[in-house]
């Protein structure tokens, strides 16, 4: 097993893949309305992090309606930490009218508006990959870069090659989010974690979806997995929970962790 030191990302003060597990919170809003209703509730919450999911955002396809969206965002959130998602259908999105070069230069567009803190992107799209993480290190925009299998839970060696992949593209945090069939699909999904963490030198964040991955979500950190999702009014994936009964179930294990 390598054992390489690791980088711990700071974004507006919070340091991602430090000590402590960060939630993060997805606004799903179709309207600006509803998105900034739904960001005062959540930041309300206390999140660590917020994803705009703006696939499930009416406007899309109007990037100035997006930027004046994630402007009035950043109003609500103040120096909680911005993550901008347009997740791709391929990849358990909602379905958008935009092609993915247009995505792209909707997500340059984001980068150079330097309202977000992060962008997610997939490791599917290798060339767009490239040109993207130039403009948005230009920017000092960081970047996840992200794979997920709504389907199955691939073997422990895919999964670490997908976040091992992400950093040698230059993500400045690798992400895997993945569907199990059985109990032991979580455990796969954990090895696979400490694995990549033990390699990696970048911050990393893996989950299990749907019900059965739940436990994921409790204790990735305890392999090495610096953020979890949580539902602050509404969900984006199967299996998040509520963000108060997330943060219940951190609490709890480490309190009796470090008590003994
Ligand atoms: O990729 C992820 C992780 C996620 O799919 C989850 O399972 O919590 C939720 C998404 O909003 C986010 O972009």
């Amino acid at each position: 097993m390598m054992n390489i030191s690791q980088k711990i990302v700071s974004v507006r003060g919070k340091q991602i893949g430090g000590e402590q597990p960060c939630i993060c919170t997805p606004v799903v809003g179709a309207s600006m309305e509803q998105i900034l209703l739904e960001t005062e509730e959540i930041c309300r919450k206390g999140p660590d992090i917020i994803e705009w999911r703006a696939d499930f955002f009416k406007d899309i396809c109007d990037t100035q309606k997006v930027l004046e969206t994630a402007l009035a965002i950043r109003k609500i959130a103040g120096e909680i930490p911005i993550l901008f998602t347009v997740r791709s259908e391929k990849e358990g999105g909602n379905p958008i009218p935009l092609t993915e070069t247009k995505k792209i230069q909707l997500l340059i567009e984001v980068c150079k508006s330097q309202v977000v803190d992060m962008i997610d992107y997939e490791l599917l799209y290798e060339k767009e990959l490239v040109s993207l993480r130039q403009v948005s290190k230009e920017y000092g925009i960081r970047m996840i870069m992200s794979y997920h299998n709504f389907s199955f839970t691939p073997q422990k060696e895919e999964i670490v090659q997908k976040m091992l992949k992400a950093e040698s593209y230059g993500a400045d945090i690798a992400k895997v989010a993945v569907m199990p069939t059985s109990p032991q699909d979580l455990l796969v999904l954990f090895h696979a974690t400490q694995e990549a963490r033990s390699q990696l030198s970048i911050p990393l964040i893996t989950m299990s979806m749907g019900g059965l991955g739940v436990i994921t979500r409790l204790a990735g950190w305890m392999f090495g997995s610096a953020v979890t999702f949580a539902v602050g009014q509404n969900s984006s994936a199967p299996g998040q929970i509520p963000i108060e009964d997330l943060k219940d179930a951190i609490r709890i294990v480490q309190k009796y962790m470090l008590s003994s």
